[in-house]
C-alpha cells in the first residue's frame, strides 16, 4: 500500500541565507501493507514528524520516493482521501469559527457528496467515534480534549480512507482519555479495514495499536521488528531505547 523508497530531507540550517543544512531523514526505506498498523518511534528530534509529513504529501523528499498504491503521494491524484492524518495538537487542527458539523462537513462535500447524504453521513460519523448528533453545533472551545480528538478522527475517517498517519495523536490527552481514544482506533481499524501509521513516544501505545514498530534513529531506520518480538530487539540503540521508553 505505502513504499517508501530511499528518503532524504535536510533542512536549511540557521537564517535563510545560511547554506549549512541539517540533514534530517538520510535513506529511509520501508512498506507498510494493506491494513497494517506500524509504529514510528524515536528520540525527540529523530526526524519522525518529517517523515510523516513527507508519507502525506505535505513536503516533498529532496531524494527518494513515497509512493500509496503506486501513485506518488506528492500528486493530488496519489492521495486525494485516501490518506489522511491526526496530529497531537488537535485544538489547532479544527478551525475556531467553525463547528463540529463545518468541520466534518468539509472532507464530505470536498469528496464531491450532495448535501443531504453529508447531512446523514454526519451523525454516523459523530456515532463511530462515540459523539452524539448534540455536538453537531458545537465549536472547538466547548470541547474537552478528549471531544475534540475525537472529532479529528472523525474527520479523517469520513472520506474513508485506507491509511492515516496519526503523529503522537494522543499524546496531549490525560491517561484515561488516551486509553479511550486508543480503543476507539484500535475499533475503528476493525470496522475500516484502514492502515495506520502511529508516530508516538510511547511504546505501550504502539505495543497496544501496531503490528510493527519502526524505530529511527537520527533520520535512519535503526530496526524494525513484529510488536509481538518488542523484546528481542538486536540492536543495542534500540535495546537502550526501548529501556528508557518502558520507564
Ligand atoms: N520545517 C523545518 N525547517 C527546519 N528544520 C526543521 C523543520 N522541521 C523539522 N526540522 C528539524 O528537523 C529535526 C527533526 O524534527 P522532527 O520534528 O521531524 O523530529 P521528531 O522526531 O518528530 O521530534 P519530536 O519527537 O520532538 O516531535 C529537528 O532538528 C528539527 O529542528
Amino acid at each position: 500500500m505505502l513504499k517508501v523508497d530511499g528518503v532524504e530531507k535536510a533542512y536549511r540550517k540557521g537564517g535563510f541565507f545560511s547554506k549549512e543544512k541539517e540533514q534530517v531523514l538520510a535513506g529511509i526505506s520501508f512498506e507498510c501493507g494493506h491494513g497494517e498498523c506500524l509504529g514510528i518511534i524515536g528520540e525527540s528530534g529523530s526526524g519522525k514528524s518529517t517523515l510523516g509529513r513527507l508519507l502525506l504529501g505535505i513536503e516533498q523528499p529532496d531524494r527518494g520516493s513515497v509512493l500509496f498504491e503506486g501513485e506518488s503521494v506528492t500528486k493530488r491524484r496519489g492521495r486525494n482521501g485516501r490518506i489522511s492524518a491526526v496530529f497531537q495538537d488537535y485544538t489547532s487542527s479544527i478551525n475556531p469559527f467553525y463547528t463540529v458539523e463545518a468541520a466534518l462537513m468539509e472532507p464530505l462535500r470536498m469528496m464531491g457528496m450532495g448535501k443531504k447524504e453529508a447531512d446523514s453521513k454526519l451523525d454516523f460519523l459523530l456515532a463511530q467515534v462515540g459523539l452524539d448528533s448534540t455536538y453537531r453545533s458545537k465549536h472547538p472551545h466547548e470541547l474537552s480534549g478528549g471531544q475534540a480528538q475525537r472529532v479529528c478522527i472523525a474527520r479523517a475517517i469520513a472520506t474513508e480512507p485506507k491509511c492515516i498517519v496519526l503523529d503522537e495523536a494522543i499524546s496531549s490527552l490525560d491517561g484515561s482519555v488516551q486509553m479511550q481514544v486508543l480503543e476507539l482506533l484500535k475499533d475503528l481499524r476493525n470496522t475500516y479495514r484502514m492502515g495506520y501509521i502511529f508516530i508516538t513516544h510511547d511504546l505501550q501505545a504502539a505495543a497496544y495499536l501496531c503490528d510493527r514498530v519502526m524505530i529511527v534513529r537520527s533520520g535512519r531506520v535503526e530496526e524494525t521488528v513484529s510488536v509481538e518480538q518488542l523484546g528481542n530487539v538486536q540492536s543495542a540503540y534500540a535495546k537502550k531505547l526501548l529501556q528508557t521508553v518502558m520507564l
